[in-house]
């Protein structure tokens, strides 16, 4: 990739430029009046989004890998086609394959209101359909103004229906775990993932709070979340559409410190709260029809 030939076609003066980010994987990064933002074009992926005279909403672990064929932990990974294991038990890596590829600058542009818009792409190759036997173009539309709008639009190319499972694997950066709760989940049932739990259902008492390993499915969500950053006495606002699940993840400490790309400490610093088409929210696309998935993040 190319970061002149990308700068000639897409650069936006004094908004939008290409730059070689860590590892030397080609980024996107957006200064505009609203916010900055620093996108991978590797795996598609927004790393940071910082409105204007706030922290980044966003959480990027120091140890990530940035390099061909891993995920990099933090900001808004993809999984797609399917969310978590191979649904086919096949051995294809968990999440799908777009975290770990490059994708493509499909267009860039300014809008109206001084938000910066990004759209990122992969289509079927016979490299995808190998991995997985669909025709499918697939992109990441990134809005960054005074809220962040995210859609992971699917179109079947091909000429039969076929079915997905998927996330925006969003780290969310916090002052301290303990002082963070998620809400907008109350007396809703969650599929409890979390070790030792052979996938119980649960019903959510109060706000989630989180003080060990939390891996849940939450299942027929409403299409607004919170989470209450007590320690930085912030509030960041998801609103979705597309998805009926929305995953609650934090590792705690054990798991972080057999991660390799997490520092021990790392737990205390986010929480995934991920737009969803999990378990039974199950997304059948027709031949020739297209599929939105659309978050949106306001502090
Ligand atoms: O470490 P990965 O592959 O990015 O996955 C992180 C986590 O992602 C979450 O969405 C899953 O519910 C967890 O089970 C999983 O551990």
């Amino acid at each position: 990739m190319n970061i002149a030939q990308l700068t000639t076609d897409f650069a936006i003066a004094d908004q939008l430029a290409f730059v070689e980010g860590k590892g030397g994987v080609p980024c996107i990064q957006v200064s505009n009046s609203h916010a900055d933002a620093l996108i991978s074009i590797y795996a598609g992926q927004l790393l940071s989004y910082t409105p204007k005279g706030a922290a980044d909403v966003l959480f990027v672990s120091d140890k990530a890998y940035y390099a061909s064929g891993k995920a990099i932990k933090g900001g808004v990974p993809i999984c797609w086609p399917w969310f978590g294991a191979d649904p086919e038990g096949k051995g294809r890596p968990a999440h799908g394959f777009m975290r770990n590829r490059m994708w493509d600058v499909w267009a860039t542009r300014g809008n109206a209101d001084g938000s910066t818009t990004v759209i990122l792409g992969v289509e079927s190759s016979p490299e995808t359909l190998a991995i997985w036997p669909h025709a499918f173009k697939l992109a990441v539309e990134i809005t960054v103004g005074n809220t962040l709008q995210l859609a992971l639009v699917t179109q079947n190319t091909g000429d039969a229906a076929f079915t997905l499972t998927q996330a925006l694997h969003t780290y969310f950066s916090v002052g301290d775990i303990a002082q963070t709760t998620v809400t907008g989940l109350e007396g809703r049932q969650y599929i409890d993932k979390a070790a030792g739990a052979g996938d119980a259902i649960r019903p959510q008492a109060g706000a989630v709070t989180i003080a060990a390993e939390v891996d849940r499915v939450y299942l027929n969500v409403p299409a607004a979340l919170a989470i209450q950053d007590g320690a930085q006495n912030r509030t960041i606002h998801i609103t979705s559409s597309g998805n009926k699940t929305a995953v609650v993840w934090n590792p705690w400490a054990k798991i972080a410190a057999e991660m390799a790309d997490l520092q021990d400490d790392d737990y205390t610093r986010f929480v995934c709260v991920e737009t969803t088409n999990a378990v039974d929210d199950v997304v059948e696309v027709p031949a020739g029809s297209e599929f939105r998935l659309v978050a949106e993040y306001a502090v």
